[in-house]
């Protein structure tokens, strides 16, 4: 068996007509959706993503607003340039580029966002909202798994979903929306104090790994015909490299590999949670 691969770039793409075609309709009613980005530091991975975020919006029609600062920005200063943006009508929703420095306190960063214009869906209130199933802008990376498992038809009612990293960005709130009743799928939360993973990857109809382990996941782990998501990406001296061995594409049903897999989607989702803030607004 080879997997049908789950093809973030061209579902990235379909996503990006359908903005264009909203932010038309917006323009015509006077709005315009300006999304910005706080980057600190010189991190290169974070750079090229922040520079991907740009140039999605570019294409789109939506307005890039950016504040890239030095990586001995002090929180102060980082709350400063905050309040900036929450203040800003041009800027109607933005993001905090993560991981930040060492030095600084990305919680309480995420908190000084206003939750109006959390592009993200990171803010503790929305994060909340996620619990009690209110509305409100939701994590890129989760939503767009979601997505890119509906756009392949991947049956996730009554599945057995194992998810492996519990993350804030995408284990932990990937594990709340797909038990919504909407998505209805059973799930398995793994993380570095699970006593046996391969028994819990094992029994998956859908694998997502999410933990920053090169090649963590491996063809004998994994049930012939599952679905398998790569979100893991580790840059080493020979490259980028992702959670799942390359060898798993011959036994699962379908494979979103890295790159190419998820990633894009989540810039997909976060230009989608840019648009609709500004259609509720
Ligand atoms: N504030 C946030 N910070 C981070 C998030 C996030 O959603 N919000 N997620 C990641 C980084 N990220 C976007 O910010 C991101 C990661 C990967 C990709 C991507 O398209 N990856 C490519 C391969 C990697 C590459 O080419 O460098 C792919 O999978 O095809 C996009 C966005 C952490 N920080």
């Amino acid at each position: 068996m080879t997997a049908t691969i789950l093809d973030g770039k061209a579902t990235r793409n379909a996503i990006f007509e359908d903005l264009r075609v909203r932010v038309r309709a917006l323009a015509a009613r006077g709005v315009v959706p300006g999304l910005g980005t706080v980057l600190v530091g010189d991190d290169a991975g974070s750079h090229s993503y922040v520079r991907g975020k740009h140039n999605a919006c570019a294409k789109i029609g939506i307005t890039s607003i950016r504040r890239d600062l030095p990586a001995h920005t002090t929180q102060a200063q980082l709350h400063e340039v905050i309040d900036e943006l929450n203040a800003d009508p041009a800027c109607t929703g933005y993001l905090i580029q993560l991981p930040l420095p060492g030095h600084l306190d990305a919680g309480a960063a995420l908190a000084r966002v206003d939750p109006e214009k959390d592009s993200d869906g990171l803010h503790p209130m929305n994060l909340g909202k996620l619990v009690l199933g209110e509305t409100g802008p939701l994590p890129c990376t989760p939503v767009g798994i979601i997505e890119l498992l509906k756009r392949y038809d991947v049956p996730l009612a009554g599945a057995n979903v194992t998810v492996v990293g519990r993350g804030v960005t995408v284990g932990r709130p990937l594990g709340l929306l797909l038990t919504r009743r909407s998505e209805n799928a059973t799930v398995t939360l793994c993380h570095t104090g699970t006593k046996d993973l391969t028994a819990e990857v094992r029994r998956a109809d859908i694998v997502i790994a999410a933990a920053g382990n090169p090649a963590l996941i491996t063809p004998d782990m994994v049930k012939p015909g599952a679905a398998v998501l790569d979100v893991g990406i580790t840059r080493t001296d020979e490259g980028l490299v992702g959670d799942v061995h390359p060898g798993v594409r011959e036994v699962a049903g379908w494979l979103a590999p890295m790159p190419g897999g998820v990633g894009p989607m989540t810039i997909a989702m976060l230009l989608t949670n840019t648009v609709l803030a500004a259609e509720r607004s």
